[in-house]
């Protein structure tokens, strides 16, 4: 049996009201995906919708962005969203480029803001085009 598509979630502290917000407002449409969350973020999510399958990997700062990284790398995510906050410095700043870096790589959609995202999560929704992503 195919595994079902995942689809990775990631918020900054200063943007994690937000992502909650927008996951919370989206709920119908990510229902039919696995998700993934780095550490914080998962707990905040599985907390505002226990509904969704939210499978939480480590915090950001303690390697939860490389294994996300890792998982775009193996062929198991299909999208991402990570509301990054420009203004604070982050000392996992590197993992964060290093995450980017492989979202670019393996070309899969990776929203940074919560523009994109709605684009992507209107796009991305459609089963259809998650199904003909080749895996990488
Ligand atoms: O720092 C993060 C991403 O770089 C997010 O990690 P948390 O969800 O654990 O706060």
């Amino acid at each position: 049996m195919q595994e079902r598509p995942a689809f990775a979630l990631v918020a900054h502290d200063a943007k994690k009201d937000r992502l909650v917000a927008f996951v919370k407002l989206h709920e119908k449409e990510l229902a039919p995906f696995h998700l993934i969350a780095t550490g914080t973020t998962g707990a905040r999510l599985k907390a505002a919708c226990p509904d969704l399958d939210i499978t939480p990997v480590k915090s950001g700062p303690l390697g939860g962005d490389q294994q996300i990284g890792a998982m775009i790398a193996d062929g198991r995510l299909s999208a991402l969203i990570f509301f990054a906050d420009p203004l604070t410095p982050m000392p996992h700043d590197v993992d964060v480029k290093a995450l980017t870096r492989l979202a670019i790589v393996y070309d899969i959609p990776m929203a940074l803001n919560q523009a994109t995202a709605e684009a992507v999560i209107s796009t991305i929704a459609d089963t259809a085009y998650m199904e003909s992503t080749p895996s990488q």
